[in-house]
């Protein structure tokens, strides 16, 4: 399976409309490129535009998820379209959509923890509650979204619901770059999955953005890795070497559930 990982500049001078058309030109270029096409964090308005985050909110079916399916159709690839902030029932969500080469929703994910401690996401929006995975024809995704990454128990969630392969966009801030391709490795070789951790480039709201997008096989290896910039990232998938590796060294087989509380020596 080919994957591309395109890592958008999110910069204030663009305005969200012209972005959101650009962003679908980048996925259409990727027909016949990709199989698979990945998307970043809130890459319509930037992971730390707080004040546009309500002005810019859409529900399902609006501009972002209209012009995601189109291109998806277009391209004819299977789009985990990144993320948008999603209004429903009065609350605020950041929403991620998976779609299908014929533009149809498959699945979306709202994030479960939100980043920010006493501001920004964590205040602003509510928090999603379902773990997301979705089986491709020879793969199955686990999504994640940035903060999630600290997460280990949410992919391991993933897992547990069969995910060989672990998408995560996100909005990471340069000055903990090395915490991103740390974990995005760490949460390959515990899980034995793949990740595509697809990044944005670009300063906004004064928030320097990592890049760096990265994709690590099962083994923990680097098969690509972005630089700070706009820039696409293309792989090859196998889902063999999923199998291969957790059979050739099972340690996911040799969990110990349920560990009991600490006994106070
Ligand atoms: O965990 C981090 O360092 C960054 C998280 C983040 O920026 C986000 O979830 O939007």
């Amino acid at each position: 399976m080919r994957a591309s990982l395109i890592q958008i500049a999110v910069d204030p001078d663009e305005p969200v409309d012209s972005r959101r058309a650009r962003v679908a030109r980048l996925v259409r270029e990727e027909s016949g490129r990709a199989d698979l096409v990945v998307l970043p964090e809130l890459w319509p308005m930037g992971a730390f535009a707080y004040e546009l985050f309500a002005a810019e909110s859409e529900p399902l079916n609006g501009p972002t998820h209209r012009a995601m399916a189109a291109a998806a159709r277009d391209a004819g690839v299977w789009l985990h379209a990144g993320s948008f902030v999603e209004a429903e029932g009065g609350a605020l969500y950041n929403t991620s959509l998976v779609l299908s080469p014929d533009g149809e929703l498959i699945a979306s994910y709202r994030k479960i923890h939100r980043f920010g401690f006493d501001k920004g996401e964590a205040v602003m929006m509510a928090a999603g509650e379902d773990l997301v995975t979705v089986d491709l024809p020879h793969l199955t995704l686990g999504v994640g979204t940035c903060y999630d990454l600290r997460f280990p128990e949410l992919f391991r969630g993933l897992v547990d619901a069969g995910a060989q392969a672990f998408v995560v966009p996100a909005g990471w801030p340069a000055r903990r770059r090395a915490h991103w391709t740390l974990l995005a490795q760490a949460r390959a070789v515990e899980n034995q999955a793949y990740v595509l951790a697809c990044g944005t480039a670009g300063t906004h709201a004064g928030v320097e953005q990592a890049g760096h997008s990265i994709v690590v096989d099962p083994w923990g290896e680097v098969l690509a890795e972005a630089g700070p910039d706009e820039e696409t990232l293309r792989v090859v998938l196998d889902p063999a070497k999923v199998t291969a590796t957790r059979e050739q060294f099972p340690a996911l087989k040799d969990r110990v559930l349920g560990i009991a509380a600490p006994r106070r020596v």
